[in-house]
């Protein structure tokens, strides 16, 4: 049976028809602001046209009815058509592109490349020196080889400096030995290291002469360039299926006393010399500036993946109809309900506030390895990292809660695999984990603020970084009725003075004796929260300066519509505090709720739009619920009979144990 008949199909749902409709603005002007600029939101347009024109990157079998490897294969067969086609779709070297091509294509469950163009590459443009770049960065960027980032251990990921992988120099050879030498020693989790990689950066601790010096990156060549076999001394394999992310080969790797030349240390900001004598870099955490990059992506990419979520959510609620409200004649839409709205619309918002802090952040990490490596300028270094520990900690936490609203938003056919849902949320959550555990970012980021804190306390102000500089702001009665900059002024109390308290805290538990590292321990819960408000404060300002500064009118006014809300919705969020402290009286919390409800009925006719202008194709979305067409209903039962348990009438498990046992019951 097939309701795909081509009347029902012919042209997009109705439904959604009218939402398009309806909307106030023109979602190719949004786009330019989603993607930064006219020039890359073109492009994205126009790399979606030609990847649609290769019929070998069509869909093929729906992911959720493949197997790992299948997955796997999959994924590599699409990489070897795409770097057939390379020159033609993108500029070649143009990351951005490349990570769109990427997205688009393979999606994010993973591929042999994600470390390669994310880390690997990255390492060696800012560790590298200009002599190894030669040597390798040609090579890495034509894909004649796949690298990895190899750095967490089965025993550490957080605590870096406990990393026990050991790189000994030895000078009558002039060699690193690098050695595993406990189980807990392993390299854990690196992607792409598993079965596809057959190079690595690899983190481990640099040992002359019996003295430690930390964590270092050295290139690591771990596969036989021809049979891709492991070389000797190299034990290398995949750590298993995880929650998520499935197309992609993390892995472990252990060393046997494998020797690599002296000049496979990274040495654009340290050395060792051949006698074995070393020179410091210009900043003690240099090596981890990978890191850094990765975390100054975040909000952009967490941004994505939640707007993917609330496109198939929005497109899906405009589609679905279920029960009434004055009219008795007709059904709903569900995304009339408001507490559909409340559900998805907050999320919304804070989608394209992500994604404007991580334009912000990843303009500030190219900044800074400009600075770093053309001028030996650090100075930008602390900043970037507290604020990019903060963000990567506060938006992939919120990114997990929207997508699961979204998911839940969609009712029964949420939790279906063809909404695509689960697999969005199993991957982005994985984002609250890497790239340093999230608790344990937000106490990076609180570092930064108590040293403000003191210097505030020690009466110098001055030296305060610009990120910093409310910490001084007296307290005010705000008006909260003129705007945008009243609510900044009450987030800038409320976080001012949760820092101020969890420092109190952690001073109160040194002068009753503690020592530093126990009183921090003591007072790590309000040092966390601290962390968040300041960060969710950054959010908050990044968000208004960016709709301040648009000048297509109607673009403006519907995103001014989304900042309210974000405004209203995120004071309501840390109200408690506000109320705790006297900051806001309980009228105030009155008009915030009002303003917030009424931001709702402003946005909902703007809702599909705002999520249409991600311009996420369909081939990218992979999911049924939230096809662009919304034929949700005729293609979930196209969906359903595709299904490998749908190819036989009567199953082997059903002849094999269902009858027998039916059978002996009958007995
Ligand atoms: C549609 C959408 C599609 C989108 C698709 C996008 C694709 C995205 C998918 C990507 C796929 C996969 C990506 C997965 C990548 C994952 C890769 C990894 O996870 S790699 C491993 C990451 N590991 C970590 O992050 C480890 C976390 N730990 C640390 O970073 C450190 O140990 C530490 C920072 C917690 C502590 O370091 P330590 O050396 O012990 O330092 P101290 O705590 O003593 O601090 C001393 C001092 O140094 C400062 N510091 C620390 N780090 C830095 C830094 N990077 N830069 C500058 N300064 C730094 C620290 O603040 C202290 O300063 P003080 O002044 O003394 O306070
Ligand atoms: C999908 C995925 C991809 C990954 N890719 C890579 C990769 O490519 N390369 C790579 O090298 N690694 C990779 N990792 C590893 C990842 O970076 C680490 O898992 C991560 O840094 C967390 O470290 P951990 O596992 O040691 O967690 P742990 O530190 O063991 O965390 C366990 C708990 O202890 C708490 N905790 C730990 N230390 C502290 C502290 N000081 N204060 C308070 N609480 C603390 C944490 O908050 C957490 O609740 C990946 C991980 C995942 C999930």
């Amino acid at each position: 049976m097939s309701f795909l008949n081509k009347e029902i199909c012919d042209g997009d749902n109705p439904d959604l028809t009218e939402e398009r409709r309806t909307a106030t603005f023109d979602t190719d002007r949004m786009a330019q602001v989603i993607y930064g600029s006219e020039k890359f939101a073109a492009r994205r347009r126009q790399i979606t046209k030609s990847i649609s024109r290769i019929p070998a990157l069509q869909d093929t079998k729906p992911l959720a009815f493949m197997t790992r490897e299948e997955k796997i294969t999959e994924a590599c067969r699409e990489l070897d058509v795409l770097s057939d086609h390379w020159e033609q779709l993108i500029y070649v070297n143009d990351e951005e592109e490349a990570l769109h091509l990427h997205r688009e294509v393979i999606g994010m469950e993973g591929h042999p490349f994600a470390l390669h163009e994310t880390m690997f590459i990255p390492t060696l443009v800012s560790q590298a020196s200009d002599e190894q770049q030669e040597k390798w960065l040609g090579r890495a960027r034509k894909r004649e080889i796949i690298g990895c980032y190899a750095q967490t251990e089965l025993g550490h990921g957080s605590n870096l400096r406990k990393l026990e992988t050991t790189a000994t120099y030895s000078p009558s050879t002039q060699e690193f030995i690098l050695h595993t030498p406990t189980i807990t020693a392993l390299k854990w989790w690196p992607g792409a290291l598993g079965k596809s990689s057959n190079y690595a950066i690899v983190m481990a601790d640099l040992v002359i002469k019996n003295k430690s010096y930390g964590p270092h990156p050295f290139i690591v060549q771990l596969r036989d360039e021809k049979t891709h076999q492991p070389l000797p001394g190299i034990t290398v394999g995949d750590i298993g299926p995880k929650m998520a992310f499935n197309g992609a080969d993390n892995g472990f790797l252990g060393f046997d006393h494998f020797r690599i030349p002296r000049g496979n240390l990274l040495m654009r900001h340290n050395r060792v010399e051949p006698d074995g004598s070393y020179l410091k870099p210009p900043h003690a955490k240099i090596g981890y500036s990978s890191m850094v990059k990765v975390r100054s992506r975040m909000a952009m990419d967490q941004g994505l993946f939640m707007a993917q979520a609330l496109v198939i959510a929005v497109r899906y609620s405009a589609v679905r109809r279920q029960g009434f409200l004055e009219d008795k004649s007709q059904e709903v839409k569900v995304l009339d309900y408001q507490t559909q709205q409340h559900r998805l619309f907050p999320s919304i918002a804070r989608v394209y506030a992500f994604i404007f802090c991580g334009l912000e952040t990843i303009q500030l990490y190219e900044k800074l390895i400009l600075d770093v490596n053309k001028n030996g300028d650090t100075s930008g270094m602390a900043d970037l990292h507290s604020l990019t520990s903060g963000l990567k900690s506060v938006v992939t936490h919120f990114t997990g809660q929207g997508i699961e609203q979204a998911r839940m938003a969609c009712g029964g056919h949420g939790y279906s695999m063809a909404s695509y849902i689960s697999e969005i949320y199993g991957v982005a959550v994985a984002g609250c984990t890497y790239e340093g555990e999230n608790m344990v970012m937000l106490l990076q980021c609180a570092r930064a603020l108590v040293k403000a804190v003191e210097l505030v306390e020690e009466g110098h102000p001055e030296k305060l970084s610009p990120m910093m500089a409310y910490l001084t702001k007296p307290s005010v009665t705000v008006d909260l009725t003129v705007g945008p900059e009243a609510y900044v002024k009450i987030f800038q109390l409320i976080a001012k003075k949760q820092a101020f308290k969890a420092t109190e805290q952690l001073h109160k538990f040194m002068v009753a004796g503690d020592s530093r590292d126990v009183a921090w321990n003591k007072s790590a819960v309000e040092l966390t929260k601290a962390s968040r408000l300041h960060t969710r404060l950054y959010i908050l300002k990044t968000f208004i300066r960016r709709v301040e500064s648009i000048t297509d009118i109607s673009v403006k006014a519907a995103l001014t519509d989304l900042l309210n809300l974000h405004l209203n919705y995120e004071l309501l969020d840390v109200a408690s505090y506000a109320l705790a402290d006297g900051i806001m009286s309980s009228t105030q919390m009155d008009f915030i709720k009002n303003q917030l409800y009424s931001s709702l009925e402003k946005i909902r006719p703007n809702a599909v739009s705002l999520m249409d202008s991600f311009q996420f194709s369909d081939l990218q979305l992979r999911s049924v619920l939230g096809r662009r067409d919304g034929h949700v209903y005729q293609n979930l039962f196209e969906w359903a009979k595709s299904s490998p348990l749908n190819q036989s009438e009567v199953l082997p498990s059903v002849t094999q144990y269902l009858k027998p046992m039916m059978e002996k019951s009958k007995l």
